[in-house]
C-alpha cells in the first residue's frame, strides 16, 4: 500500500529527531520514516539522528545507508550526540535510546538510570524543538519516561508527550483477526489501557468483527481471559524468547503508525490506543501517562469518551494504572519530576 499524501503536502521539510538512532529498532525505523510511511508521501523529511558518543559511528553508518536508499523525500541527516543539536527545530521527535535493564539491576536503578537520560532530554526539547513538537517516547519504561520527560520540558504542553501502546494495540487486533478469520481492516475498538508492561489491559469488550461484537464472535469467554489478554500482555517477553532480542520491526511499524495517525488522523469509526496525560478520565489519576482509547484529529488527540468498564474491566485497570501511580511515586522520589 502506498503512503497517504499529507495534507500540508509541498512544503517545507518536517524535522524528525529519532534518539537511540544505532539500536535496533532504529535500524528499521528510518528507512520507514525516510520513504514517507510515517508522514505521507509528499511530505520531506529531515533527519536528526541522537546516540551516546559511543554509538555515534555506528549511527553514521545507518545514515550512509539512508543515503544510499536514495529517498526522494529526504531532504538531510545529521547524526550527533548533543541532545541540543538533535532536538533543534524538532517537529516531532521519537525518544527511542534508553537504558536496558542490566545484571544484577533492580528496577529502581533502571527508572534512575533512564531518569537522568529524560531529564536531560526534556530540557533539550523545551529549549530546542519546534513550539508544537510531538514526542513519541518509545524505550522503556516509556509511560514513565514520558512522564519524566514532560516534567522536565516548561514551556511544552503536556499533551505533545505521549508514550507508545501502540505495539500491544497492534498484537491485539492481530490476535482477534488471527482467531476469528478475518483481515486486521476487519477489527475495530480495541482498546490498550494502562501501562506499557505486563500489567497492560487489552479490552476487548467495546471491539468489533467485521461490525458484530467481538465476545459474540469470538463465542469463548474462557479464550478471552485465558489466551487473549495474557497473551498480549506476554507477547514482548515471547518475542525476546524466541528471537533472543526484544522486538524491533514490530516496534518500529508501531511507531510509524502511532504518529501517523497523530498528524494524519485516526480512521473514521473507530480509535487506537497512546499513552497519553490523563485528564481523570475513566478514574485515571490527572497526570499519570496511561494508555487510552484515543482518536485524532488536526494533529491533536482527543479521549474515547463513554465506553463501558464493567466490573473485570475496571479491576484490571485498577491494577495497571496501580502501577503507573507507584512508578510515578518512585521518580517523584528521586526528585526526577522537576
Ligand atoms: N514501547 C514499546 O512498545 C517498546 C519499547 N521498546 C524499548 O525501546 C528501547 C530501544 O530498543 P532497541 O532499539 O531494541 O534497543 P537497542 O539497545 O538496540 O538500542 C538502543 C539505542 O539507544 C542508544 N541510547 C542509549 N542512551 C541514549 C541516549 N541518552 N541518547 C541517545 N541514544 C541513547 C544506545 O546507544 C542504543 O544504540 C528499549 O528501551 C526497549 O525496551 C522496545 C519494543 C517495544
Ligand atoms: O519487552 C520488551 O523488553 C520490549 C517491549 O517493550 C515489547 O516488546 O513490548
Amino acid at each position: 500500500m502506498s503512503p497517504e499524501a499529507s495534507p500540508e503536502a509541498g512544503t517545507a521539510p518536517t524535522t524528525v529527531t529519532v534518539t537511540g538512532a544505532a539500536g535496533q529498532i532504529g535500524y528499521s525505523l528510518l528507512p520507514r520514516i525516510a520513504s514517507g510511511a510515517m508522514l505521507g508521501a509528499d511530505r520531506p523529511v529531515r533527519l536528526r539522528l541522537l546516540e551516546i558518543p559511543a554509538a555515534v559511528g555506528a549511527a553514521a553508518g545507518v545514515a550512509m545507508e539512508l543515503d544510499d536508499c536514495a529517498f526522494p523525500l529526504l531532504a538531510g541527516i545529521d547524526v550527533t550526540d548533543d541532545p541540543a543539536t538533535a532536538f533543534d527545530g524538532a517537529d516531532v521527535a521519537l525518544l527511542v535510546g534508553s537504558r536496558p535493564r542490566g545484571k544484577g539491576m533492580e528496577r529502581a536503578d533502571l527508572l534512575q538510570a533512564n531518569g537522568a537520560i529524560f531529564t536531560a532530554q526534556g530540557r533539550a526539547l523545551a529549549e530546542n524543538a519546534a513550539a508544537d513538537v510531538k514526542v513519541l517516547v518509545v524505550g522503556n519504561p516509556a509511560n514513565t519516561n514520558a512522564l519524566i520527560a514532560l516534567h522536565n520540558a516548561p514551556g511544552i504542553p503536556a499533551s505533545r508527550f505521549t508514550a507508545m501502546t501502540r505495539l500491544d494495540h497492534n498484537r491485539a487486533v492481530a490476535q482477534l483477526a488471527r482467531r476469528t478469520g478475518v483481515p486486521v481492516t476487519g477489527i475495530r475498538g480495541i482498546t490498550v489501557w494502562g501501562n506499557h508492561s505486563a500489567t497492560q489491559y487489552p479490552d476487548l469488550t467495546a471491539a468489533t468483527v467485521d461490525g458484530r461484537p467481538a465476545t459474540e464472535v469470538v463465542g469463548d469467554p474462557a479464550w478471552i481471559e485465558e489466551f487473549f489478554i495474557p497473551t498480549v500482555q506476554q507477547r514482548g517477553a515471547a518475542i525476546i524468547e524466541a528471537r533472543g532480542a526484544s522486538s524491533a520491526a514490530s516496534a518500529a511499524s508501531a511507531a510509524v503508525d502511532h504518529v501517523r495517525d497523530w498528524v494524519l488522523g485516526t480512521p473514521e469509526g473507530t480509535w487506537t490506543s497512546m499513552a497519553v496525560v490523563s485528564d481523570g478520565s475513566y478514574g485515571v489519576p490527572e497526570g499519570l501517562v496511561s494508555s487510552f482509547p484515543v482518536t485524532c484529529s488536526g494533529g491533536e488527540w482527543r479521549i474515547v469518551q463513554g465506553l463501558e468498564l464493567d466490573a473485570g474491566s475496571r479491576a484490571r485497570l485498577d491494577v495497571t494504572v496501580g502501577e503507573l501511580a507507584a512508578e510515578r511515586d518512585a521518580v517523584r522520589g528521586m526528585g526526577l519530576l522537576g
